[in-house]
């Protein structure tokens, strides 16, 4: 079998890029042209009690996928690394989500359940609301970008491409809730519009059984980008860093 070459897309301007261990195979990016999105680490998402748990989804496995978000945000934060934090929802009055001529208004969980139990109207993934609120845990720091989002996509109907093309990112790591969904929907987006995806599996976390996990990963890792892991990412980022020339 021949030896997997590791993936290589960098500028003339890049200064320092780092290797990091993938599958299908390694990928190098250099940290400036990098970003690390937290995808809907809200409480709707992640913690008891929250849209996802009200609507009959399973959470309770989501503290060790908060933790390892924290490691990634914070080894990347120290590597230079742009911060982007989603958060998904509407206006308190639903009209971002779409009347009945969206199919937003059909598909949605979160717009299905309040119809189903009213009163739950106005609690979830509305701006303002505990829902809405990212977790205690998560907390965005000045020069991080938060991003509302108004559909799974974060590329839709939000100013994500323009971000990033004005500061230079082409590569995007991924972490959050839920891999199937708004992770691979943006990821998914991204590759159209020429950016390298990477998810760090151990940080992402389904809504749904294991095999919507496994499913979402098997479709990035073999046709949308790659699958590496918060351990290799924090490595490889430090190696990076004490591979600098060192000022006085
Ligand atoms: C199911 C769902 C997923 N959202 C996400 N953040 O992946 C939803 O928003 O209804």
């Amino acid at each position: 079998m021949n030896a997997k070459r590791a993936v290589v897309c960098t500028t003339a301007s890049t200064t320092h890029a780092v290797t990091l261990p993938a599958r299908p195979e390694d990928i190098v990016f250099p940290p400036e042209q990098t970003a690390l999105i937290v995808v809907d680490m809200q409480n709707a998402y992640a913690t008891p009690g929250g849209y996802l748990d009200l609507a009959g989804f399973d959470v309770s496995a989501t503290r060790p996928v908060i933790d390892r978000i924290n490691i990634a945000v914070n080894a990347a934060r120290e590597a230079g690394i742009q911060i982007i934090w989603f958060q998904n929802g509407w206006d308190d009055n639903y009209v971002e989500a779409g009347g009945p001529g969206s199919p937003n208004w059909h598909k949605s969980n979160a717009l299905k359940t309040m119809r189903q139990r009213p009163e739950l109207e106005g609690t979830l993934l509305a701006k303002g609301t505990w829902d809405y609120q990212l977790v205690d845990q998560l907390t965005p720091q000045p020069g991080d970008i938060v991003l509302p989002k108004p559909r799974y996509s974060g590329f839709f109907n939000t100013a994500l491409d323009s971000m990033l093309r004005s500061r230079g990112i082409r590569h995007l790591v991924f972490t959050g809730i839920a891999t199937n969904v708004c992770v691979e929907s943006t990821l998914r987006d991204g590759f159209f519009l020429e950016y390298f995806g990477i998810v760090l599996e151990d940080a992402t976390y389904q809504a749904g059984p294991l095999f919507a996990q496994q499913a979402a990963i098997f479709n990035i890792e073999t046709f949308f980008g790659w699958v590496s892991n918060v351990d290799s990412f924090c490595a490889t980022l430090k190696a990076g860093q004490n591979a600098l020339p060192q000022t006085a």
